[in-house]
């Protein structure tokens, strides 16, 4: 059973990685999922200087998932391009690096910065980056999204992929695919980032679980997976020519394999990995191994995008 995917020129000898913001804020962290199953690595999305994020309790666990709003604590671009500098690529294992700027000139800053390095991480700019205060997050918005693409092109001459919040509206996905259409150096897209704004209520207190924004924050896990799975199957058709990347409510086999029958190039773990820790990458692979081999599929491009209708 093969479970390597070879995208962006690269060869990952799994499917499965983190998605950022889990696991992934220190280096001891990368370094532990580097270590793991895991096929690749992504940081916490960066911002130009280091950020405490929001007070505590920012996260919680849910019997269905995950809720948070934990304000993109990180320890600055600087910090995860040294890793990068640093990082080893003997295990054959892809760097990511996530940059959210607090602006444009931000994140235009630190994709020059990475591309002054050398490239040494394959950039994931998050479109749910905060926008002009009062508006929505730039994913959200159309226009600042079309014009951010084109200034990201000007200011980092490599590969790159997007974050992307989940869409729910046809008009939506063919927008948004109309903007990224535009750019081929663009050559990934990863669905979805939590769902936003969800209020999980404790009856027993009856009070929010999480401090920040009187109670919201984003959803991960099973809450997701259908919204996730829409996201993955309607880019997929959506982009000719661009990877699509799942995320969103994998916590087995079963859930990699709808995203890869999705469309998926490759999958990463949130909610579950925060839970489990890195171990879970090679329980996750063993299970898609083995529901491979029980359908008889021998590597992920038999099955990959072959998701029936009726
Ligand atoms: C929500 C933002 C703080 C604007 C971006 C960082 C982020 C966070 C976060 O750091 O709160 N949590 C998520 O689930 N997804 C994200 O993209």
């Amino acid at each position: 059973i093969d479970l390597s995917v070879t995208w962006l020129g690269q060869a990952m000898p799994g499917c499965l990685y983190n998605a950022s913001g889990v696991w992934c804020r220190e280096e001891e962290e990368l370094e532990a999922v580097r270590a793991s199953a895991a096929a690749a690595v992504v940081s916490k999305s960066a911002t130009l200087a280091p950020r405490d994020g929001n007070p505590e309790p920012r996260y919680c666990q849910t019997p269905l998932g995950s809720i948070n709003s934990m304000g993109l604590p990180n320890r600055g671009f600087d910090y995860y391009l040294d890793y990068a500098r640093r990082y080893r690529y003997g295990s054959g294992k892809p760097l990511f690096l996530s940059l959210s700027g607090l602006s444009l000139d931000d994140n235009c800053a630190m994709l020059r910065a990475l591309a002054e390095e050398g490239l040494p991480a394959v950039p994931e700019v998050n479109l749910s980056c905060p926008n002009v205060p009062g508006k929505p997050q730039l994913g959200y918005d159309f226009a600042a999204t079309a014009e951010a693409l084109d200034a990201f092109d000007a200011a980092y001459p490599g590969l790159y992929g997007v974050k992307l919040p989940p869409y729910f509206d046809p008009a939506h996905f063919a927008a948004m695919a109309e903007i990224l259409n535009r750019h081929p150096r663009l050559a990934f897209v990863t669905c979805i980032n939590s769902i936003g704004n969800g209020l999980v209520v404790d009856i027993d207190s009856e009070a929010v679980v999480i401090k920040p924004k009187d109670g919201l924050g984003g959803l991960g896990g099973d809450y997701v997976l259908p919204t996730a799975l829409a996201n993955v199957r309607e880019f997929y058709r959506l982009l000719p020519g661009k990877d699509v990347v799942g995320c969103g409510g994998v916590k087995s086999g079963r859930e990699a394999f709808m995203h890869i029958l999705a469309g998926a190039r490759a999958v990463q773990v949130g909610t579950c990995l925060y839970h489990e820790g890195p171990g879970a990458f090679a329980r996750i692979s063993s299970e898609l191994a083995v529901l491979m081999r029980a359908k008889g599929y021998r590597s992920l491009d038999a099955f990959r995008g072959k998701l029936r209708t009726l």
